[in-house]
């Protein structure tokens, strides 16, 4: 399987706080690697890091063999898009207009001559094909009304459109920070759409969710998470099955030991 994503050594350091802690990964072709841990375990942080929302103390990222650096906006023209935790849509633009400037990312120089550029409605007149794209991309969402303010949206609707102007730059690494909070059932199916249409186009996903048990049914690779270092990479079973997933979700180590307290101690 051909890489895309190579991370070696990826370190963050906030003053005395060590975020990430000298964590590789690597991501094939059509891949999907979910991210899982506690809350501060650092998948916020390397999805920062990746997708250059903050600099790494230490480590270096490669895309498609070249080397991955400088802004976010520059990481979006070479083929990476994420979402956030806290959507962050452009709230006086209409659903449309979100999901065309995920269109324009791979082309234009930086977030906010595209917001200018859609806010002055200079994106349409180029834009048949993209006009089009984005009523292809609404529709696989379930996202009727692309009219509407993006700041009208419920929580649930703007993560879905903000999955949808990750999808609209044909992302290389599509990076999705907990993209299920607050969706209803209709909005779990639509991201998953997306996340497989992403895959069969040979691209791959980082998928941060806290439920893992949906992860582990979705991707085809677990990174486990805990206090910034990672501490099991692999077949998303056999993290679940794993003694790391007892320790760091229930503090329980599965030894010979353990095995044998007595009941009722
Ligand atoms: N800007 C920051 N300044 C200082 N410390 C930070 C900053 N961002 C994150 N941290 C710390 O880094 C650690 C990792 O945080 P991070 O948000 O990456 O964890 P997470 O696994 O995404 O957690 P959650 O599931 O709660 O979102 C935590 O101890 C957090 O408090």
């Amino acid at each position: 399987m051909a890489e895309l994503l190579v991370g070696t050594g990826l370190t963050k350091r906030y003053g005395g706080v060590v975020a990430l802690d000298d964590v590789s990964l690597h991501l094939g072709a059509g891949e999907i690697l979910g991210l899982v841990g506690p809350n501060g375990a650092g998948k916020t942080t390397l999805v920062d890091l990746i997708s250059g929302a903050q600099t790494a103390s230490a480590g270096t990222l490669t895309l498609r063999g070249n080397r991955l650096s400088g802004p976010a906006s520059k990481r979006a023209r070479a083929g990476l898009a994420r979402t956030f935790q806290y959507p962050q849509l452009a709230l006086e633009l209409s659903v449309r207009d979100n999901l065309l400037l995920g269109r324009a990312a791979r082309r234009m120089p930086n977030p906010w001559r595209m917001t200018l550029a859609a806010a002055l409605g200079i994106l349409r007149p180029s834009m048949a094909e993209d006009t089009s794209a984005v009523e292809t991309i609404a529709s696989e969402l379930g996202l009727s009304d692309l009219e509407r303010e993006a700041g009208d949206l419920t929580l649930g609707e703007q993560r879905l459109v903000e999955v949808g102007r990750a999808l609209g730059s044909d992302p290389v690494v599509m990076l999705l920070d907990e993209p299920f909070a607050g969706s209803d059932a209709s909005g779990v199916a639509g991201i998953i759409d997306v996340i497989r249409t992403v895959q069969r186009r040979g691209h791959a996903v980082i998928l941060v969710d806290h439920n893992v048990d949906l992860v582990a049914g979705l991707v085809d690779r677990i990174m486990l998470l805990d206090r910034g270092r990672a501490v099991f990479d692999g077949d998303p079973r056999e993290c679940l099955a794993s003694p790391q997933m007892q320790q760091v979700y229930f503090g329980v180590a599965d030894s010979d030991e353990d095995e044998e307290v007595p009941h009722g101690a």
